[in-house]
C-alpha cells in the first residue's frame, strides 16, 4: 500500500520535533532564512537535529542563500536533504553535494512541467502558493495547475492542514506532503495536537 511522505517544516523547539517524530513524521525541515519567523540558528539547529532518530530525514530550507551560506550550515548540521524556495538554478542547488528539492511558487501561467525540466537533478519538485515574500505564508493554490500524470516526485505544500490535506492526498497523490502554518498555534510555535491531526488525515486518505 502507498504511504504519502509528511514533512513538518519550520521547526524551532526540541519539544515541536519530539511530537512530530512521535507523530511519524518521515522528515523534518529546518528554516535558513533570516526574514521568516520560523528561521533558526546554525546552533539552534544542530541541536534540534541531533534530536532526530534513524529514518527521519532532515531538511534545511534555503531561499536564495549567499555565497557560502548552505556550506556554512553544512559544516556544523548534518543535513540530509536540501529544500530551495528562492529563484536559485539548477547549478545553485546543485553544487552542495547534497540531495535537494525545488520549490515552483504556483500561480495562474507557471509550466510545472517546464519548470520541473530546467531542474532535471532535483530529487523532486515541491509546489507551493505564490504568496509575497517566498513561503510559509499558509495559503493554497489551484491544485489543477499540478499537470495529471506529473512524472517526478511531487511534494505538495502550501496552506494545507487537517481540513484540506485528506482531499489533497485524495485528489493529488503526491509523492509527499508538506506543512508549516496549518500546525501552528504560532508562528514557529507547532501545536502538537495539530500535528498528529494532520498526519492521521493523510493516513487516513491513503487508506
Ligand atoms: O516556513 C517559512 O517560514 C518559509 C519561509 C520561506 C520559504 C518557505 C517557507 N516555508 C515553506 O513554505 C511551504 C508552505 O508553507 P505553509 O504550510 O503554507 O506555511 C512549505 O514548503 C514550507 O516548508
Amino acid at each position: 500500500m502507498f504511504r504519502t511522505r509528511i514533512k513538518i517544516c519550520g521547526l524551532t523547539r526540541p519539544q515541536d520535533v519530539r511530537a512530530a517524530v512521535d507523530s511519524g513524521a518521515d522528515a523534518i525541515g529546518f528554516v535558513f532564512y533570516p526574514p521568516s519567523p520560523r528561521a533558526v540558528s546554525i546552533e539552534q539547529a544542530a541541536e534540534l537535529v541531533a534530536l532526530l532518530p534513524p529514518f527521519v530525514v532532515s531538511v534545511g530550507l534555503f531561499v536564495n542563500p549567499a555565497p557560502g551560506e548552505v556550506e556554512a550550515v553544512l559544516a556544523r548540521v548534518p543535513l540530509q536533504l536540501l529544500q530551495f524556495h528562492g529563484d536559485e538554478s539548477e547549478s545553485d542547488c546543485a553544487r552542495h553535494g547534497r540531495a535537494w528539492i525545488k520549490a515552483a511558487r504556483m500561480r495562474p501561467g507557471v509550466d510545472l512541467l517546464e519548470f520541473a525540466a530546467s531542474y532535471p537533478r532535483a530529487s523532486g519538485i515541491l509546489v507551493d502558493a505564490f504568496v509575497d515574500g517566498y513561503g510559509g505564508g499558509g495559503r493554497t493554490f489551484d491544485w489543477t495547475l499540478i499537470p495529471a500524470g506529473f512524472k517526478r516526485p511531487l511534494v505538495l505544500s502550501g496552506g494545507l492542514d487537517a481540513d484540506n490535506v485528506g482531499d489533497a492526498v485524495r485528489r493529488i497523490r503526491p509523492w509527499a506532503v508538506d506543512v508549516s502554518s496549518g500546525v501552528e498555534s504560532a508562528k514557529g510555535i507547532k501545536d502538537a495536537d495539530m500535528i498528529a491531526a494532520f498526519i492521521a488525515g493523510v493516513r487516513h486518505a491513503d487508506g
